[in-house]
């Protein structure tokens, strides 16, 4: 039992229809974002963050992706604004990337993909007494989408590149305490939002997408950490990379994306 979907050519993004029928719904995860086709809602204030007393937890290999998790018990770490009507509070984020010298993002911007996408998962906990049950309300969720771009290395993600290696193996988690992600964070908050849904199974269509238009510098050597990854156990023979870990952009089923007046 448990998860048996992945991105392989038998469980990828093509057949999880076959399990969950909701893949093919119609707000679904990711889409492609074309910038000059966006609407314009002058009434969307900033995004706000409070990632202040940030109280990351630990850092997991969990077959799919790596993710570092928050204690959520305090309402502290929020997103407010923008399209949200009450703060959400961040409860994990993990990343999608793709193979060596391919791109692996999945929003694309004018159907160009970057080379890796930072996901920050919040919850409606004003709403919702529980992070499950916000995943599967309409305005449960709000990810934080941030665009990771090759180039110059990111001096703060090595703090989570270095700890890689601690969670090779699916199922591996360690501790990883008091990592801040303001500091993953570009220079703008200028960002596209719209209604949609998580992009991995059980792809409830419960998130309001607020996509950062400014990516991340990351090196090429820091994304290759990432693709050291394994889906596989400590005690299996094979060993199979983790990489192209996304999903490719879906129908936009008359949505709109909004830009903030700028
Ligand atoms: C918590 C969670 C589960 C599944 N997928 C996502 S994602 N990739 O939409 O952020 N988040
Ligand atoms: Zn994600």
């Amino acid at each position: 039992t448990g998860d048996h979907w992945g991105y392989g050519i038998e469980d990828g993004p093509s057949v999880w229809h076959k399990t969950y029928p909701i893949a093919q719904g119609n707000r679904q995860s990711p889409i492609d974002i074309v910038p000059h086709q966006a609407s314009c809602d002058p009434s969307l204030g900033p995004i706000v963050l409070n990632y202040d007393h940030c109280t990351s937890m630990n850092i997991a290999n969990n077959g799919h992706s790596v993710i570092v998790e928050f204690d959520d018990t305090d309402d502290r770490v929020v997103i407010q604004g923008g399209p949200l009507d009450n703060p959400y509070k961040l409860k994990q984020f993990h990343f999608h990337w793709g193979g060596k010298g391919c791109h692996g993002s999945e929003h694309t911007v004018a159907g160009n993909s970057y080379a890796s996408e930072l996901h920050l998962v919040h919850w409606n906990a004003v709403k919702y007494g529980t992070f499950e049950e916000a995943a599967t309300a309409p305005d449960g969720l709000a990810v934080l989408g941030i665009f990771l771009e090759t180039g110059d290395d990111h001096r703060w993600l090595n703090m989570i590149t270095d700890a890689l290696y601690m969670v090779k193996f699916k199922g591996s988690v360690t501790d990883f305490e008091g990592f801040n992600p303001m500091c993953l964070l570009p220079s703008s908050l200028d960002y596209w939002t719209y209604l949609g849904s998580l992009t991995t199974p059980p792809l409830y269509e419960s998130v309001v997408w607020i996509i950062l238009r400014e990516p991340i510098m990351v090196s090429e050597k820091q994304l290759s950490k990432f693709r050291m990854l394994l889906l596989t156990e400590e005690e299996e023979d094979q060993r199979i990379h983790m990489e192209n870990n996304f999903r490719p952009p879906q129908p936009l089923n008359g949505r709109k994306f909004i830009l903030p007046e700028v």
